[in-house]
């Protein structure tokens, strides 16, 4: 029996994938595998037994990661699965933030009582006027799974698109319309553009991206919209930018005890994933990815491991390590079933930055000494016997 943990509310739909042989639990500290969403794991314990935590949804940044690598778990993300609801989301900020709707309903709650609420509102209603986006220029900051799909859709609804990512995947590329301008330096978007939109992880290198230089940069009266990361933007720069008019309006979906307290801020309560298609989409590919994890030894959308996969284990043994990626490991591991006289009959070994992730398939089933052998090798993290 696998213990399950959820440190957030996850879709029904993905915890029905779990089989019998799964229990969700309460303790933590017993866990096999974690699920979360954004809870923060920064400053908790992490569990003798725990192999893995699947992130239902794209940010880790609440989850320490190299901590986890050094103790042989390891962390999943769910890629994709809930950009159409981010994009949507960011479509909603982009027209609340060219048009006053948000004041105008505000206004018609506070006179709805009003007999002639019909003709207040034919009076009042200038108040609200704004403009269109249609042929207004937009830079993307940021072309994966959601600055792709926001960069097309902005195009689709007439505006002028520009795309700056120096990491962009084949994938992603493939993805883009066209008709989208690629932009190999920041400071053009920040130019030409009316709208700006972050969609990047926030990392030590994106933290505070949007800063006072990159402001003072941007058209007067720019429209920034940030449905990545509150840290992605250097909020002293912000509200000055504020202040001046520089920037016209901040949409967040990341509000803050700072931010939420800015004239010109649209808050919104981080609900850019917060749709049932997005919170069913990651929990499907979140579970998935740990049954395949525990019960194959595979790695699909690993953060902090590298991807890895022998399909389904069908062999008399299947050991899976995780180790530090130093010369000499595979030897080594060879050597101990060598030892042991067990044939080794398919083997990966992968890796990703510092660390590296074998598989061995073997003739024979795996023993306790092989286990102990095996853990006893310098730079082996974790060894878990599949079958
Ligand atoms: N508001 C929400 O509910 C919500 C939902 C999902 C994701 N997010 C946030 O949005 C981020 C992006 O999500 P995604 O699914 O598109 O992730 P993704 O990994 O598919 O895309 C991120 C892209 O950013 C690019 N990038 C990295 N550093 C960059 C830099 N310095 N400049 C320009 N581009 C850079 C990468 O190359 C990649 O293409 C997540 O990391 C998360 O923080 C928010
Ligand atoms: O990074 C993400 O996927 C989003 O910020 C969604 O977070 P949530 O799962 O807490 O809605």
């Amino acid at each position: 029996m696998y213990n399950i943990k959820c440190l957030n509310p996850i879709s029904p739909l993905g915890m029905e994938l779990f089989s019998d042989n799964y229990q969700v639990i309460d303790d933590a500290a017993c866990a096999n595998a974690i699920l979360v969403r954004s809870a923060s794991m920064h400053d908790m314990e992490l569990g003798e037994n725990l192999d893995a935590i699947a992130r239902a949804g794209a940010g880790v940044n609440n989850i320490p990661l190299e901590k986890c690598a050094e103790k042989g778990i390891v962390v999943f993300n769910t890629p994709g699965a809930n950009a159409n609801g981010v994009k949507e989301a960011v479509l909603a900020g982009l027209l609340m933030s060219a048009r006053d709707f948000i004041g105008g309903v505000n206004w018609v709650q506070s006179v709805r009582e009003d007999p002639d609420v019909a003709k207040l509102v034919e009076k009042g209603k200038k108040k609200f006027a704004g403009t269109e986006i249609k042929d207004k220029k937009i830079g993307v900051i940021g072309l994966g799974a959601i600055g792709v799909l926001v960069a097309n859709a902005c195009n689709r609804l007439g505006m002028e698109v520009y795309g700056y990512d120096p990491f962009i995947s084949v994938q992603a590329a493939w993805n883009l319309s066209r008709d989208i301008r690629h932009i190999n330096n920041l400071d053009d978007i920040y130019a030409k553009c009316d709208y700006i939109t972050v969609h990047v992880p926030l990392l030590p290198s994106t933290e505070k991206m949007l800063n006072a230089q990159a402001f003072e940069k941007m058209k007067e009266g720019v429209v920034i919209l940030n449905f990545a990361r509150d840290l992605l933007v250097d909020e002293d720069a912000l509200s000055g930018a504020i202040a001046s008019g520089k920037v016209r309006k901040y949409v967040t979906d990341f509000p803050n005890a700072r931010t939420a307290n800015m004239e010109n801020v649209i808050a919104i309560p981080h609900l850019g994933a917060s749709t049932e298609e997005s919170e069913d989409n990651c929990a499907m590919m979140a579970v998935r990815e740990l049954r395949d994890f525990i019960e194959n030894g595979n790695i699909t959308h690993s953060v902090n491991y590298p991807d890895c996969s022998m399909g389904v284990c069908s062999c008399a043994g299947r050991i899976a390590v995780n180790h530090r990626n130093i010369p000499n490991m595979i030897a080594q591991l060879t050597s101990v079933c060598a030892a042991d006289g067990v044939n080794i009959t398919d083997m990966i070994n992968k890796s990703k930055g510092d660390w590296a992730y074998t598989m061995l398939d073997l003739a024979a089933p795996v023993t306790p000494k092989m286990v102990e052998d095996i853990r006893r090798i310098d730079g082996i993290v974790k060894v878990r016997v599949i079958k």
